[in-house]
This record gives structure tokens, C-alpha cells and sequence, in this order.
């Protein structure tokens, strides 16, 4: 019988043995390894494989903090007022706020709210934060958010808020050179529609040093499409408006103040203070009407120009009446005819001239000047000279055009009206302002009703100017009979 071979099994002590020697060359391996690889060294090894090993994101957050330091950021306020025409219609919570000033209500979308934007084609993701205060212990759970405010003595940080813009890294460049600056815009725009225009009243006397200014919000509805005047004439001021915005850089590289002036001339009721409205309701800019009979003097008048903002309009309306200028050499200057005790008795055309084109126009930005006359050749030659005003504009009797416009603000009525060929008829061969007309249009709602009056309006006044003209005539004719009797 073949014998049968077993192999040696290991006792408990031979196992023993194996594992004690086998633990002690893992020590000794690791002291060595420890050794020759200080702590730092691994560190930086594990950190360098790490980095290289972990999977790459493809995504770039911006973060828009509310405040730079102790400034606000005005990207912030740009993206917050941007986004507040990017709120997602199924959104279930929103920010309203409303400061005392303001007429309307801000509606804002609300913490963790994302909004998701495209631009050009690149898909972006926004989102609102709020980082709640943190207590010493770096919790934020003790603030009192219905409050407002932390419990007192805590010292606790102020809420952090901001804005995150998430999009694919490759885009990094387009969303910062394009986006970014398009938001900046866009948010201006969006500021301009809210703004409400104010009239400001310039006097040189009462109030604190250099006078002060009373302001009213300018509710002078008149905008370039409720002005009935000629289109063409309406496009070239708007494109005018538009170039000078736009110029900012340009005046700059030709040395000129960034200012422009218009001169606007034309018989009462034609619109001249419409047009300063429709311009300033464009622009969003300010008015400040100048009283020129209430400027003590050419010191006085640069005081007040010093009061004046940048991005308004400073009007001088009815500049042949509101004062009698004397010339440049100051010869038979006028004494103002209410000038109060203790002011610069004389303000001289000079004084005027040069604030037009030198102190003032040096110390502000985005001006615009406005002067009105209804007679423009009453003018010192030297407030026409080219250069001095950039555009003389005339505001003239109603037109066809003008009447079509006023019709359909005031009545909503358009060309199909049966009266419309009579009345056009009429006031091509008549003078007629806009105001008059529109007194017309405002005396009931049936349209029907107001243009028969206007009809007869137009009539009756056809008829005054004519018996007039016959009177005139006739008295001519009488005079050339006389003399030729005599
Ligand atoms: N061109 C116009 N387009 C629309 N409405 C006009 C126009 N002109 C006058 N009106 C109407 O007539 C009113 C008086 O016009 P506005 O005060 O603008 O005239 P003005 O030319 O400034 O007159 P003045 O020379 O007397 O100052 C306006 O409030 C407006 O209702
Ligand atoms: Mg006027």
C-alpha cells in the first residue's frame, strides 16, 4: 500500500513568528520610507495626484459681492436691477421693496431663486445669496431675520450678500467683455425708464449762499410722439439727442466741453416748452429753468451754474424778453427791472456768452443748454453766431402732419375720418398754432362733435384773419387815394 504524504501544516508558534517578523520589516520599511520622504514632501506628493486625478470642472462661477470694501459694487446693482426682467414667471417667492422717493414698486426675485439666461447662444445660470450673519461661534442661527437685527452684545458680522453667475469656462471671455458690459447698459436703460424727470428753478436770491434751487417732478406728459411737428424735423433733433449721448469720447479727443445747445424759436403756442419736455422726458434729464430777470449778475449766474448737475438741461425761455442784455462792451447796460437791493447791479451779454462756452461748460459733463425766443431776429447777433447755439430749430404753425398727430393723441381718431379733407384744407391755408388746435380737441370725447367745432374754429378764424387783411387793404388803398388827391 502506497504510503500517503501530507504536507507540514504550520504550528500556532511558526505562525507567530511570521507575522512578528513580518510586522517588524513593515516598520522598519515604513521608518525608512518616513526617512527618506519627509511629512511636507508626501503632502505635496498626495496634493500634486489629487489635483491631477480629480475630475476638472467645466464650469466658471462669478461672484458679484454687494459691496467693494466699504462701496457699493455697481456690477451688483446692475445684475439685481438686470435680473429683475429675467424673474421666471413660476417663481414662488419674490423681493419687494419700495424706498420713500421712489413711485414704483421694485419687484426682485428672491434668495436661491436661479435664474437661467442665455447670451448669443451661451446658456448662463444666475442666482441670488444671502449669507446669513455670522455669531462668533460662526453659526447663523441666532439672527432674527423678522427683526432685522442680531440680539444685542453678540457681535455678530453683517449679512453678506451676492450674486453668482455659473457658465462653461470656454465662454470666460465673451461673457466678461460682452455680457458683463451689456448688463452695465442694459441696467442703465432700465434706471432711465424709472427715473422721474424734475424741474428745478433756479434764483440767485433767498435760501443759502449762491441761492438755491426748488424742485417739482417735471409731469409735463409731452414726448416726441405726442409733439405734433414736422417728422423729419422731429428725426433730426432725436438723431441729434442720440450723437450727442453717444460722443462722450469724441468730444474729448477734439478738446470740446460735452455740452449742446439749441436755440428754439417760433410764434407762442407752437410747442417750444413742449419740445424742452420731450427732450428732457427722452433724456431723463433734469430741467433747470434759469429766470434770467432774477440773476443778480455775472457772479451770481456762475454761482448758479456751479449748483447745476450733470446729465440736465439748463432753459432760458424767452431770452428777448426776460431781460434787456446790453451789449458785449457792457455800453447802456440794463439795470434789471425787479433787481433787488445789495446784488451786482449789471449782467452783461459778455457774462452770459462766456458761460455758454467757458466756465460752465468746463465744469460739467452731458449738458445740454436750451434758449427760446419768439423773435429770433430781436437776438444779439452775437447769441446766433455759428458755433454758439449747435441748432436752430423753428417750431412753426400746425401742419397737415402736426394735425394727424394731434388727432390721434387726443381723439385716437385717424386719417379715415370724413372731416379730415376739410380740415386739412383749412389750416394748409391758415395759420393755426398746436395749442389752438388742441384747446379744440379737448372739448368733449365725442370725436364727431370736436371736429365739427374745429371746423368751425378754423372757419370762423379763417374769416377774422381775412376781414383784417381786407381792413388793412382797404386802409392802404384809402392812404394811396389820399395822397394821390392831395
Ligand atoms: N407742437 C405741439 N405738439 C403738441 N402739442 C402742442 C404743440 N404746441 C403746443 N401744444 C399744446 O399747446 C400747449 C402750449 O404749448 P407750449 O407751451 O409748448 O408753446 P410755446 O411755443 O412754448 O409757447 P410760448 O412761446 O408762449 O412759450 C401745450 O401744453 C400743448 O398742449
Ligand atoms: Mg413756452
Amino acid at each position: 500500500m502506497a504510503s500517503q504524504v501530507f504536507p507540514e501544516l504550520p504550528t500556532p508558534s511558526s505562525l507567530l513568528s511570521a507575522y512578528a517578523s513580518m510586522s517588524t520589516s513593515i516598520m522598519l520599511f515604513r521608518t525608512m520610507f518616513n526617512q527618506l520622504f519627509p511629512r511636507e514632501l508626501r503632502r505635496y506628493v498626495v496634493d500634486a495626484v489629487r489635483f491631477y486625478w480629480k475630475p476638472k470642472s467645466s464650469k466658471l462661477t462669478l461672484v458679484f459681492d454687494e459691496k467693494d470694501g466699504m462701496t457699493a459694487n455697481h456690477m451688483f446693482d446692475a445684475a439685481e436691477a438686470f435680473l429683475c426682467t429675467r424673474i421666471n414667471p413660476n417663481s414662488d417667492r419674490l423681493r419687494i421693496t419700495k424706498s420713500v422717493k421712489e413711485t414704483h414698486i421694485n419687484i426682485k426675485f428672491a434668495d436661491s431663486e436661479e435664474i437661467a439666461d442665455s447670451f448669443e447662444g451661451i446658456p448662463v445660470s444666475w442666482r441670488y445669496v444671502r449669507q446669513p450673519p455670522q455669531n462668533r461661534n460662526g453659526d447663523g442661527d441666532d439672527f432674527d431675520y423678522s427683526m432685522g437685527k442680531s440680539s444685542p452684545g453678540r457681535g455678530f458680522s453683517l449679512e453678506k450678500r451676492y450674486i453668482e453667475l455659473k457658465f462653461d469656462k470656454k465662454y470666460k471671455e465673451i461673457i466678461i467683455t460682452s455680457y458683463l458690459p451689456w448688463i452695465v447698459k442694459r441696467s442703465q436703460e432700465l434706471e432711465d425708464q424709472k427715473k422721474v424727470v424734475k424741474l428745478r428753478n433756479l434764483q440767485s436770491y433767498g435760501g443759502g449762499p449762491g441761492g438755491y434751487k426748488e424742485s417739482v417732478n417735471l409731469d409735463h406728459p409731452s414726448t416726441f410722439e405726442t409733439l405734433a411737428m414736422d417728422p423729419k424735423m422731429k428725426k433730426m433733433i432725436i438723431d441729434d439727442l442720440n450723437l450727442f449721448l453717444r460722443r462722450k469720447d469724441f468730444y474729448k479727443k477734439v478738446g470740446k466741453a460735452w455740452k449742446r445747445g439749441y436755440l428754439l424759436y417760433g410764434p407762442p403756442g407752437t410747442g417750444k416748452s413742449s419740445l424742452i419736455a420731450a427732450i428732457a422726458n427722452y433724456l431723463k434729464f433734469d430741467i433747470y429753468d434759469l429766470q434770467l430777470s432774477n440773476v443778480g449778475g455775472d457772479s451770481s449766474l456762475k454761482k448758479l451754474m456751479l449748483q447745476t448737475s450733470n446729465r440736465s438741461i439748463l432753459v432760458i425761455e424767452d431770452i428777448d424778453c426776460s431781460i434787456q442784455l446790453p451789449d458785449r462792451k457792457g455800453i447802456a447796460p440794463a439795470k434789471f427791472p425787479d433787481a433787488k437791493p445789495g446784488r451786482d447791479p449789471m449782467f452783461t451779454l459778455s457774462g452770459l456768452l462766456n458761460f455758454i462756452d467757458g466756465l460752465w461748460s468746463c465744469c460739467g459733463d452731458e449738458r445740454i443748454i436750451i434758449f427760446t425766443t419768439n423773435h429770433k431776429e430781436r437776438l444779439d447777433p452775437a447769441l446766433l453766431r455759428p458755433g454758439r447755439m449747435d441748432m436752430h430749430i423753428h417750431m412753426s404753425y400746425l401742419t397737415v402732419d402736426g394735425f394727424e398727430t394731434l388727432a390721434a393723441n387726443y381723439l385716437n381718431v385717424h386719417n379715415q375720418h370724413w372731416r379730415f379733407r376739410e380740415i386739412k384744407e383749412l389750416i394748409k391755408c391758415k395759420k393755426v398754432t398746436p395749442a389752438e388746435v388742441a384747446e379744440e380737441l379737448m372739448k368733449s370725447e365725442d370725436a364727431d362733435e370736436v371736429l365739427e367745432g374745429l371746423v368751425r374754429f378754423l372757419k370762423r378764424k379763417k374769416m377774422e384773419e381775412d376781414e383784417s387783411e381786407d381792413g388793412v387793404d382797404n386802409e392802404v388803398h384809402e392812404t394811396k387815394k389820399a395822397k394821390v388827391i392831395s
